[in-house]
């Protein structure tokens, strides 16, 4: 469990980034945090992950403090960040190695190692590309390597951070499907983005306004109750139709319904 106790950030002082944001996050949830360019979603993301420390409040992973220097490694080894940028996260030149970086840098033992490489990259239908090099590959598929390296690390939660934001709709589609596959296999999935279409997807809405929290919800309350625009926001296409075709009941559940289909690996 994630837990934002009353949370206060700033780069200047006197200019509140983060602005005394509360909220819990159980495990296995699958949660998206919205808001507009410069709202301050990746710098809450990166308090999450103790890359960045609250000025006040405090953010505990289960019993793990992010302010406590002794729990800051257990809170990396346990939460994996996923970034925009693929490249920025590729250190070696084959697929394989760059997984098997991770595990040499958290010492894993030599004879474990291979297993955990091939499961990892199987679980992100990755497995062909061992030896192909990380450069040389689509959008999706760095994407794709970048979450096998820290599967293999075997973490209780991936935050997304805009990860499909640079990806053409393949690449999109792919990493999207990894995700919601993760997340029915228990892993807590935090999906920071600003594509209301992906927001959809999740459990859970977190909508963060000039470092405030706007709302914490269902997305189908969301997109019902909060006037989006006013946030710099769009409505997905589909929530739009709905709304101009004014449908109500148990349509207003199918078109959730239908985006989970469409976006599911089966
Ligand atoms: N390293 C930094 N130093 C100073 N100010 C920063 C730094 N990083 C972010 N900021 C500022 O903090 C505010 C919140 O930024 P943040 O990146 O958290 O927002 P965001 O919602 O993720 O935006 P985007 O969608 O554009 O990535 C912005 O005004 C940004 O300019």
């Amino acid at each position: 469990m994630l837990t934002f106790d009353h949370v206060h950030f700033y780069y200047k002082k006197g200019q509140p980034v983060v602005d005394d944001v509360s909220f819990t996050i159980q495990a296995g949830e699958f949660v998206s945090i919205v808001g507009a360019n410069g709202s301050g979603k990746s710098t809450v993301a990166k308090l999450i992950d103790g890359l960045l420390l609250p000025k006040k409040g405090t953010v505990k992973f289960h019993q793990l403090d992010t302010a406590n220097p002794n729990d800051l490694m257990k809170i990396h080894q346990q939460i994996g960040f996923v970034f925009q940028n693929p490249e920025d996260q590729f250190i070696t030149t084959t697929v394989m190695d760059e997984v098997l970086f991770g595990l040499q840098n958290i010492r894993v033992p030599r004879e474990e190692m291979q297993g955990r490489m091939e499961a990892s990259l199987r679980a992100v239908h990755m497995e062909d590309y061992l030896d192909a090099m990380p450069h040389q590959l689509s959008g999706g598929q760095k994407q794709r390597v970048a979450i096998a390296a820290i599967l293999a690390m075997r973490p209780q939660m991936i935050i997304f951070d805009e990860a499909t934001s640079m990806l053409d709709p393949e690449g999109r589609k792919q990493v999207l499907a990894i995700m919601q596959d993760l997340h029915h296999q228990g892993m807590t999935i935090v999906h920071i983005t600003h594509h209301m279409e992906e927001a959809l997807r999740a459990e859970r809405i977190l909508l963060i306004h000039e470092g405030r929290l706007q709302f914490d919800g269902d997305p189908l309350r969301f997109f019902e109750t909060v006037a989006v625009t006013i946030y710099q926001l769009q409505l997905p296409f589909e929530v739009r139709l709905h709304q101009t075709l004014q449908l109500e009941g148990p349509i207003a559940v199918n078109w959730k319904e239908g985006i989970r289909s469409q976006w599911s690996i089966n």
